[in-house]
C-alpha cells in the first residue's frame, strides 16, 4: 500500500480516521498481540525473556533521556524504538513543501498536526511490517490526549513509562545534546553535578560522550536553543497531564524518577520493569 501522503489534503477528521483504520490493519497484519493490560500497581509485569512483542510507550519531558532509555530497552527486548521526533527530523531533511512547513513548526517548539504525525507513524509501521518487525517502544507519541485516544483505538498499549527528572537539570540536558552527523548516535556533553541542600538530595549526571571517531562530527539540533527548549518544556507541561491521566486511570502508567545518570538509573529502571534478572540482556544493551 502506498504511503498516506495523499490523505494530508482534505478533511482532517476523515483523514485521521482513515489513517487510524490503516494503522489498525497494519497492526493486525504484523501479528501484534493485544494482551490485556499487564501493568499492576505501578510495577511492570515480569516477562518471559523470549517474549518479543512488547507494546510500550515512553513519556517524559524534552531532555529527560527517554530516547536514550527507550532505545536501550528496544535493543534489550528486540523490538523497534519508534521516535516520532526522529520521523519528523527525517522529514525535515528531505526537500519539498512539507519539509518547509515542518521546519517552521519544529523550530518554534510547536507540535506538528495529528494528521501529519499519524501519517509519518503509519508509514513507519508499514516499513517495519515489511521488514518483519513486531512490537514497539514508542517515544514522543502520544503527546496529546487526542493522540492517546487515537492510539488506544487501534492497539493495546501494555505499559506507559513516565520518565521524570528534576526540572532544574532539563534545560542543561537539552542544551548539551549532540548528534553524530554520520552515524546518527545521540550523545550529551552536559555535565550535571548539583550538590544536595536543604534536605534535597543532589544529582550527578556525567556527560554521555561519543567515541573518538564521532567527536568531530557532532551537531546540535536546530530546536535545541534555549528559547525553543523553554517553549517545548512549557508546552510539554501543559499537554502532558491529560495524557498521563489517560493512562493512569487505565492502570498502565509506571512513574519512574530518574535518580541520576545512566549508570545509576539504568539498573533501577530494569528493576522497575522486572527485567533486572537477565544479566546477559543488560550487557547486550550496554
Ligand atoms: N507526537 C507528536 N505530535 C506532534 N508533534 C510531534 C510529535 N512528536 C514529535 N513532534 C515534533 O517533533 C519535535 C521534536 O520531537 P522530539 O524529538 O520528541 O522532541 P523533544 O526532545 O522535545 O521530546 C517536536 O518539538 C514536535 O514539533
Amino acid at each position: 500500500m502506498t504511503a498516506l501522503r495523499g490523505l494530508l489534503s482534505g478533511n482532517a477528521a476523515v483523514n485521521t480516521r482513515m489513517a487510524v483504520r490503516w494503522i489498525s490493519s497494519v497492526a493486525a497484519e504484523s501479528g501484534f498481540s493485544f494482551p490485556a493490560s499487564l501493568a499492576r500497581k505501578g510495577v511492570a509485569p515480569r516477562r518471559d525473556p523470549g517474549s518479543r512483542n512488547v507494546q510500550w510507550v515512553f513519556l517524559g519531558c524534552p531532555g529527560v533521556g527517554k530516547g536514550t532509555y527507550a532505545s536501550r530497552l528496544s535493543r534489550l527486548l528486540g523490538v523497534p524504538h519508534i521516535a516520532t521526533g526522529d520521523l519528523v527530523r527525517d522529514e525535515l531533511a528531505a526537500t519539498g513543501p512539507l519539509s518547509k512547513q515542518l521546519t517552521e513548526i519544529v523550530n518554534r517548539g510547536q507540535l506538528v498536526s495529528d494528521e501529519i504525525i499519524i501519517d509519518l507513524l503509519s508509514k513507519r509501521f508499514e516499513d517495519g511490517v515489511a521488514k518483519g518487525e513486531s512490537g514497539f517502544i514508542l517515544d514522543g507519541f502520544p503527546r496529546t490526549r487526542r493522540q492517546a485516544e487515537i492510539l488506544e483505538g487501534v492497539t493495546e498499549i501494555e505499559l506507559v513509562v513516565n520518565l521524570k527528572l528534576r526540572e532544574d537539570v532539563l534545560l542543561g540536558k537539552c542544551l548539551g545534546r549532540r548528534i553524530c552527523s554520520q552515524c546518527g548516535g545521540n550523545f550529551n556533553v552536559a555535565s550535571i553535578d548539583i550538590k544536595g541542600e536543604n534536605g534535597r538530595p543532589g544529582i550527578s549526571m556525567p556527560p554521555l560522550l561519543p567515541p573518538e571517531h564521532c567527536m568531530s562530527k557532532l551537531v546540535t539540533r536546530a530546536d535545541d536553543t534555549e528559547e525553543v527548549v523553554k517553549e517545548r518544556l512549557r508546552l510539554y507541561y501543559e499537554l502532558s497531564q491529560p495524557v498521563e491521566e489517560f493512562y493512569r486511570v487505565r492502570g498502565k502508567l509506571l512513574e519512574f524518577d530518574l535518580p541520576g545518570g545512566i549508570p545509576e538509573s539504568w539498573p533501577k529502571l530494569l528493576q522497575a520493569l522486572n527485567l533486572d534478572d537477565h544479566d546477559e540482556k543488560q550487557s547486550a544493551a550496554a
